[in-house]
């Protein structure tokens, strides 16, 4: 081998080492796109602010009058009494570590389920933190992403939650970010059978914690963030589907206990979603339950509401009031779960490549009854031609 050709051989060796270190595709075939879809978290304290920011200006999640003067001046005033939460938990969310966890997890054994579509790259695309989805474009327009799949991490669907990130994919989109990338959606997946087993399996770990003459009257407490009635009235079809998931689980577990859905993190003075998951803890404990079992069924990872709330708050009063309070782990680095992300996207994938299911589940295409935000139409009538 001359000189030159055995440089340019340990170059391409040495691109493709790093290539792989920084998780890019290997040369050649462009990578399909798993997108992970979800709020994000601050991921040290000093980004609260911004998070709060960017939270308050979704007129998707909380529609407020003159929203780009207002929304500054609440976050501001929130941040302190926000950040203080963020300190107490460890100094950040760890949404970020375990949804990059989760993606990098599945598309590795995606890559095994469904070879047709490989290799595959999960992207994350925060609605309010880093990575914002402005940013992940780049990226995948750097690894001349062709074909992308926008995943949800929210099992149960809201237009306040996935309904907010899909507008946000499609304002993207529609300023060219995504030029030359076809799209289809997983827009939710709240009784997979996966979800429900990793679900089910972290709950009998907490009941396991129970003396055994306690464990079968332990109340299963599942826990989910609220909603504003407003919404709910308009027909957002999130209540009816968490009260699913917990169904579901309730069978995979044999209605071995009682259980309850109860609501949490309502904020302002309008009326929300109840009962109220503190409400709830009290309730019981004037009933003489003693034991209880919290369960996050929402959300996929840690997070303030887990580790604050329900773990410093909810449990601690519970413990005041003489309960014994155990916590279900969230999902974070389950492998259960993880091989339920998996099978959803190769499913998905497969199905799409047949002609079986188009960009868009059927139940995607009927917006809220009472929907006015004319952004949820295009939005879907953008994703049915695959993002074109
Ligand atoms: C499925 C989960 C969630 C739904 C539904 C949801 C709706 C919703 N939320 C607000 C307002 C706020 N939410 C805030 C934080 C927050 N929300 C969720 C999840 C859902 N929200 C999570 C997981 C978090 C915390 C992130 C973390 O890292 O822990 C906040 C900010 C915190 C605060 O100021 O209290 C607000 C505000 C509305 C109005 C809404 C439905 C319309
Ligand atoms: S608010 Fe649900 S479709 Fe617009
Ligand atoms: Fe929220």
């Amino acid at each position: 081998m001359s000189g030159i050709r055995r440089a340019n051989t340990i170059a391409r060796t040495f691109q493709r080492s790093l290539a792989t270190l920084n998780n890019a595709p290997p040369a050649g075939k462009p990578p399909t796109a798993i997108v992970m879809l979800n709020m994000g978290g601050p991921s040290t304290v000093p980004e609260t602010h911004d998070f709060l920011k960017n939270l308050f200006s979704d007129g998707d999640l909380i529609p407020l009058p003159f929203q780009s003067v207002l929304a500054p001046l609440i976050a501001r005033r929130r941040t302190p009494q926000i950040e203080k939460q963020y300190e107490d938990i460890g100094g950040g969310s760890p949404i970020l570590k375990y949804t990059r966890l989760q993606g990098e997890r599945m598309a590795a054994l995606l890559d095994e389920l469904h070879p047709a579509t490989a290799p595959h790259k999960a992207y994350v695309a925060f609605r309010y933190a880093n990575p914002l989805t402005d940013v992940t474009a780049k990226e995948m327009k750097a690894d001349g992403v062709k074909r992308a799949v926008a995943f949800t991490q929210y099992p149960q669907y809201s237009c306040s939650t996935t309904g907010s990130s899909l507008n946000e994919l499609y304002r993207r989109g529609k300023v060219g970010d995504f030029d030359g990338v076809e799209w289809s959606v997983i827009d939710r997946w709240g009784t997979h059978s996966g979800f429900v087993e990793a679900m089910a399996q972290n709950i009998e770990r907490s009941l396991a914690k129970f003396p055994e003459e306690a464990r079968k009257d332990a109340v299963l407490l599942f826990s989910a963030h609220s909603l504003p009635m407003s919404v709910v009235n308009r027909g957002d079809p999130y209540v009816a589907e968490v009260a699913a998931s917990v169904n579901a689980v309730m069978d995979r577990l044999k209605h071995s206990n009682p259980y309850r859905l109860v609501w949490q993190s309502q904020v302002g003075p309008s009326a929300w979603m109840g009962m109220q998951t503190g409400d709830a803890i009290k309730g019981l404990a004037r009933l003489g339950r003693k034991n209880v079992v919290l369960i996050p069924i929402a959300f996929t990872s840690d997070h303030i509401e887990t580790l604050f709330e329900l773990d410093m708050e909810y449990a601690h009063e519970g413990k005041e009031l003489g309960m014994h309070v155990e916590r279900a782990e969230a999902l974070n680095d389950s492998p259960v779960f993880i091989r339920a992300l998996a099978d959803m996207a190769s499913t998905h994938l497969r199905d799409y490549a047949v002609g079986r299911i188009g960009p868009t589940s059927i139940q995607m295409g009927l917006r809220c009854p009472g929907c006015t935000n004319a952004t949820c139409g295009a939005q879907r009538a953008w994703f049915e031609r695959g993002g074109r």
